[in-house]
């Protein structure tokens, strides 16, 4: 692997503390960074290098797979960390950053590849890549590359406009946007589970599958981030990005890829063919308080520090999808997300058709359903018929693969490491980006009319009742 420096902005943020550094240190630890590398933290705060190392030593011990107790090993990997104190908004710093990044990679012999990490509020995306290029601090005789945090853009204007400005300092094989459901194992298992079992390879299409729904339910509400979210909603937040990622990645249908480009080009290609939606199969909500005896249990969406007390934005939203292809034609995906709900939850549930052999009892038979489980849990499992050997009456049986035991990497240590080595597979490309901003786009507006009224659902709970309905007019229930 190439030396390399990591220069990462948004050193002091959040993400950065639970899920970068962590994540780095895990690589470290399996071997999988380069022999000589070094990290350089950006942020605003007054920090020295002890400093900044200390709260990042704080991030290893919470968050980090691998334990912090090889004393030797974990200085070792602190030692390659620094800090600069710059305020990307100001031009004439990123020639201080300019300069220290030179000494580092003259220092440490680290040659001239340079990757930066984007860990910032989107607002910032375009004057740090701006600076970039004007500082000269992109201009490198080795690689370089972008990795570059989500949301990208607030819409289809706005993220053509991002698109813009990041390409006059990087070209498009340079520019890696984050989405960290790509680098989820059971996600970037996916295509191999189909295209590795011809059992499921040749049912993976409108032949037998009846509808699929994409589930990502979280019990957390907006936390800390209501100042983002507020300009963001859930279909900004998960729908534009992740779902999309995910109904593309369970529609894409590979026998053997070819090259790093196969996959994100048939995944294009499906984007290019989701039918666009109309009002009635969008359902959009908001969680309402959870009290108990007068006494709330927990927060509504407008009760949250941060929130108007007339907030309109969603934090649930349902969809029905129509991917035009011969193969998904007739197919319904259904998707839902939303926060403060019953359980943490994220799954992909392929739902067959019924049973073509109508035997005495088939139409007692449940449906076969296959459901590709990502988070909280990694795992497969196979709902089918058996019959009961005492009444003889058909039972739905269940056949369990789950990946929970095994010490699986993070989301953000596959991706880091893929852009480490410069395979941009599970990032997404600007075709993708712009396609679901295109296909988003109305329904933006469908919100800001009220076309798509905002309904309501109390914290606790699987969502608004709309949500049921939508499944149920198609004659189906969510899984
Ligand atoms: N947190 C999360 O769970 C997730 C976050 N993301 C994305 O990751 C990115 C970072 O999010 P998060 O870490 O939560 O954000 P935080 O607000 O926690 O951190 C923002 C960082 O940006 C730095 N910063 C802000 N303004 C400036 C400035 N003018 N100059 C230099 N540095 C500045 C801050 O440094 P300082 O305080 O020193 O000024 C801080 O390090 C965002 O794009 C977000 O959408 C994506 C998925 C999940
Ligand atoms: O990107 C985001 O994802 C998280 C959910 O991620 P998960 O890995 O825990 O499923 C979500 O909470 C956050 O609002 C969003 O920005």
């Amino acid at each position: 692997m190439d030396p390399m420096s990591f220069i990462l902005f948004g050193a002091t943020g959040d993400l950065a503390k639970r899920k970068i550094y962590p994540a780095l240190f895990n690589l470290y630890m399996d071997n999988k960074l380069p022999e000589a590398f070094s990290v350089i933290g950006v942020g605003r705060e007054s920090l020295n290098k002890k400093e900044f190392q200390s709260t990042v030593i704080d991030s290893l011990y919470e968050f980090s797979r691998h334990s912090t107790d090889d004393k030797a090993k974990k200085l070792a990997f602190v030692q390659k960390l620094s800090y600069v104190n710059v305020d990307v908004t100001d031009e004439e710093s990123f020639n201080e950053l300019k300069a220290f990044v030179e000494g580092q990679e003259e220092g440490a012999g680290l040659g001239n590849n340079r990757i930066f990490y984007l860990s910032v509020s989107p607002a910032l995306f375009d004057v740090i890549t701006t600076n970039i290029n004007k500082s000269g601090l992109g201009d490198t005789s080795g690689w370089k590359r972008v990795i570059i945090e989500k949301p990208f853009g607030h819409d289809l204007k706005s993220a053509r406009a991002l698109n813009s400005t990041v390409l006059r300092a990087f070209s498009e094989d340079e520019i890696y946007r984050i989405d960290h459901y790509l680098g989820k194992p059971m996600v970037q298992n996916l295509e191999t589970l189909i295209s590795a079992n011809p059992v499921l390879q040749s049912i993976w299409s409108n032949q037998l599958i009846a509808n699929v729904q994409i589930t990502a339910n979280e019990t957390v509400g907006v936390g800390t981030r209501s100042s983002y979210y507020e300009h963001s909603g859930a279909i900004r937040d998960m729908v534009q990005n992740h779902m999309l990622q995910l109904v593309m990645m369970t529609a894409v249908r590979m026998s053997e890829r070819q090259s790093v480009s196969e996959l994100r080009d048939e995944k294009i290609k499906l984007m290019n063919a989701i039918e666009p939606t109309s009002p009635e199969d969008v359902i959009r909500a908001q969680y309402t308080r959870l009290t108990i005896q007068d006494e709330t249990i927990v927060s509504g969406y407008t009760d949250e520090s941060g929130v108007r007390s007339d907030s309109t934005t969603d934090t649930f939203v349902a969809a029905r999808l129509q991917i035009n292809t011969p193969t998904w034609q007739g197919v319904p995906f259904f998707i839902r997300t939303g926060k403060r709900l019953r359980s943490k939850e994220t799954k992909i549930v392929v739902e067959f058709k019924d049973s073509l052999n109508l035997s005495q009892n088939a139409s007692d038979a449940a449906p076969n359903l296959l459901v590709i489980h990502i988070n909280p849990n990694d795992g497969v499992t196979l709902q089918l018929n058996s019959k009961h050997p005492l009444t003889g009456e058909l039972e739905p049986i269940k056949v369990e693969f789950s990946a929970s035991h095994r010490e699986t990497p993070e989301a953000y240590e596959f991706l880091l490491a893929d852009a480490i080595k410069g395979d941009p597979t599970f990032f997404t490309h600007w075709d993708e980006v712009e396609l679901a901003w295109q296909w988003i786009q109305p329904i933006l507006e469908q919100f800001d009319s009220n076309t798509i009224p905002l309904h309501y659902y109390q914290a606790g709970t699987n969502g608004p009742e709309e949500a049921d309905k939508l499944l149920e007019s198609y004659g189906y229930k969510w899984w």
